[in-house]
């Protein structure tokens, strides 16, 4: 490292605002050197002295006058020659966000700010400085009050780069507000006395990396496959087998328009700038698994691509409710009591360094319905909007935050490949359960479509081990059978041993139809979550296994209930309105079927409604708009309840062929049994609104 002596010429010597910390006696300066030219430059090692201040080879005033006179914010502005702070010593472009012990500074003194400022009489000089932009001021004119325009003020300049402080101060002074100036130059109460703010939150990040990453790879590391076992955990690392994704520009474009599929790597998501990526996929496909993954390999250090990232926030969207993306955040950061006084800073942190920050928001789907607009416009609006991000969600889902996303990628599910080698660790050592099941899986086509969803893999795996016997043709079947088989273990638990499925189902009807209607009530108002009182008439079920208790909630008295997967949910709901009176009406499946959140429910209620489906479908006819998503799923729904020929007439003109969509063919395809007289063609040309139904 080069020496630097007191007789350095000050000019050349690069001054960090940072500088402008002082300690009683001395000025602290921040020095970058170059080791090869021994000359100072941003880039290079930062030495940090202390200079007695009556030997400051700029002091011109004795050192008992005040620091500010000394320290003037013009001094570090590019046009002035006496800052030393020329673009060549110091070019901007070298350094791209607000320096730390500004930000702290402003955050130290925000209420003082917010009380006093009037936004309108800093714009002009803002703007006129190219630190904001009039469209910013736009913006900031959106919120309703004075206070509130001071709140958004504050949060854009901390993003507005190195020269964002220097100007606010010169625009303060300048245009009425000197005090604040003069405010914001003394340390901040937050920092005030330490050994700076900077070396001060360089720990404090620190500790909260520490904390996240010590949390993901506790919470994440270990999977319980089956949910209702919680004995068996196998390591993710074991478990977490490759899928396949396709990419695309936008979503909602079909799988074949994309670019070909491959097997997953992290690096594509991240390898780019900032940008929000989308990976959309169907209920049970892996979304939240790829989440904890990326979260945990970003907490081991072992993906180059994530390595970039100070801090990951994973946010799990059913479990918040949205007051701003900053709470959100926030309430992450808080739930580690170590940093529980430093959350602002750390805020502040990230709102100053985008650029290192990830946010994964897993199941944007979930979010509460009244809340998704509201979500997006804070998101877009928040710093973090030029952050990496990651967001997942079902394909039905429609948020006005998938706007923001700049690429998409499907998630596919299994391959045969995978599939095969996520059955082989499954049974790991018991190679004979492992091939019996793959060699039923391949030679039974329904049941091969249903094994690419992992989720279902999971599912059969467990059936498989748990019987060896029959295996469900369609989803209603996997997801009946599965819940006959923890009733069973329940009685068998409680010493009543019952071998007859129909008998199991009978026995539990009633209190399936109740949890059915609070699962019901769930999806209705986007909730999975659910408290003790709610659960009270159904105690049994409890114990059954098909709810379990946050862990994360071990702390509170009341602790909620979730089921165990948001699918069993579902299957619930349908159970409720296929089984119940109050469930199976006109009325209820006019609300359930034109709803995108009850997409899953329309699939098993088809199924579970068997024989009387034509219920469901007349209505279907009635409510549902024509699309191509309403399409596929009003295939899947016949599919379930293995329709026939009458039932397809039923449902036929409520399908749209725009010439892409070959309806015809696709049923003919898929019900190969229904005579080919209840297929003929329904040819629906949409131009300019008139559909053609002859
Ligand atoms: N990559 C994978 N490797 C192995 N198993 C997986 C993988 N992805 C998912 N699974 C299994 O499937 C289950 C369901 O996956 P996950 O919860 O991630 O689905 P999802 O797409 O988030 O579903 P939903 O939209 O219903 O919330 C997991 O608990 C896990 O057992």
């Amino acid at each position: 490292m080069g020496e630097i002596s007191e007789e350095e010429d000050p000019v050349l010597v690069s001054i960090d605002p940072v500088s402008r910390t002082v300690w009683p006696g001395f000025v602290w300066i921040r020095l970058s050197f170059d080791v090869q030219t021994e000359r100072p430059n941003q880039n290079w090692i930062v030495v940090v002295i202390f200079i007695p201040i009556d030997r400051y080879p700029w002091a011109e005033t004795p050192a008992s006058s005040s620091v500010q006179d000394r320290f003037h914010p013009r001094w570090l502005q590019p046009d002035n020659p006496a800052s030393g702070y020329s673009e060549s010593a110091f070019p901007a472009a070298e350094r791209t966000t607000m320096d730390p012990w500004e930000a702290a500074s402003i955050r130290g003194h925000r209420t003082e700010i917010v009380q006093s400022l009037r936004v309108q009489d800093v714009r002009s000089y803002m703007i006129q400085e190219g630190v904001m932009d009039p469209e910013h001021f736009e913006d900031i004119e959106c919120e309703r009050t004075r206070a509130l325009k001071v709140e958004r003020f504050l949060d854009i300049l901390a993003t507005r780069g190195p020269r964002a402080f220097p100007v606010f101060l010169t625009a303060l002074e300048d245009f009425g507000y000197p005090h604040l100036a003069d405010m914001l130059l003394r340390a901040p109460t937050d920092v005030d006395g330490c050994l700076g703010g900077v070396v001060l939150l360089e720990d404090t990040i620190a500790k909260c990396r520490e904390n996240l990453k010590k949390r993901y790879l506790s919470e994440y590391g270990w999977i319980q496959p089956i949910p209702w076992n919680p004995a068996f955990r196998l390591h993710l690392d074991e478990v977490y087998t490759n899928l396949a994704i396709v990419e695309g520009k936008r979503r909602s474009v079909s799988a074949d328009c994309m670019d070909k599929s491959y097997s997953f790597q992290e690096e594509w998501l991240f390898d780019d700038g900032p940008s929000c990526v989308l990976v959309e996929g169907p209920a049970g496909i892996g979304k939240t698994m790829l989440c904890h993954k990326i979260a945990y390999d970003w907490a081991q250090g072992t993906v180059h691509s994530l390595k970039k990232f100070k801090l990951v926030f994973l946010v799990e969207m059913n479990k918040i409710s949205f007051p701003s993306m900053k709470d959100v955040i926030v309430k992450i950061i808080a739930a580690d009591e170590a940093v529980d006084d430093e959350v602002e800073a750390i805020w502040d942190f990230v709102s100053s360094n985008p650029e290192q920050i990830l946010v994964i928001m897993d199941g944007l789907d979930e979010v509460r319905s009244p809340h998704k607009a509201k979500m997006a416009e804070s998101f877009s609006k928040s710093p973090l909007r030029r952050a990496f991000s990651l967001i997942t969600t079902r394909p039905e889902s429609n948020c006005p935050l998938l706007r923001s996303c700049d690429k998409a990628y499907i998630l596919e599910g299994h391959t045969v490949e995978t599939l095969s080698k996520f059955i082989k660790r499954y049974f790991r050592e018991d190679r004979a359960s492992a091939d019996g099941l793959l060699q039923r899986i391949r030679s039974n086509t329904p049941l091969s479509g249903i094994a690419l969803n992992p989720l279902n893999a999971v599912f059969l795996c467990a059936l498989w081990e748990d019987n060896q016997g029959a295996l469900p043709a369609t989803l209603t079947q996997l997801y009946s059978t599965l819940i006959e088989c923890l009733v069973r273990r329940y009685f068998e638990r409680i010493g009543q041993p019952c071998s007859e499925a129909e008998l199991v189902l009978a026995d539990v009807r009633n209190v399936l139809v109740t949890l059915g209607q609070v699962a019901f009530r769930g999806l209705e108002e986007n909730r999975m979550v659910f408290q003790e009182p709610e659960l009270e008439d159904i105690p049994n079920l409890i114990h059954v296994g098909l709810l379990a208790q946050d862990t994360w909630a071990r702390r509170l008295s009341q602790r909620p209930w979730r089921f165990l997967h948001k699918t069993i949910q579902e299957y619930l709901t349908a159970y409720y309105l296929a089984e119940s009176e109050q469930g199976f009406t006109v009325e209820q499946f006019a609300k359930v079927i034109p709803n995108p959140d009850m997409y899953m429910v329309c699939i098993y209620l088809a199924g579970l409604l068997k024989d009387r489906a034509h219920y469901f479908f007349e209505t279907w006819k009635e409510v549902r708009e024509k699309s191509e998503l309403a399409n596929n799923l009003c295939l899947s729904c016949l599919h379930e309840c293995a329709p026939h020929g009458e039932l397809v007439e039923i449902v036929l003109p409520s399908f749209v062929d725009d010439g892409s969509f070959d309806v015809t063919t696709k049923l003919k395809n898929r019900f190969y049994n229904i005579p080919t007289n209840y297929l003929r063609p329904v040819r629906h040309v949409d131009r300019g609104g008139q559909v053609d139904r002859r």
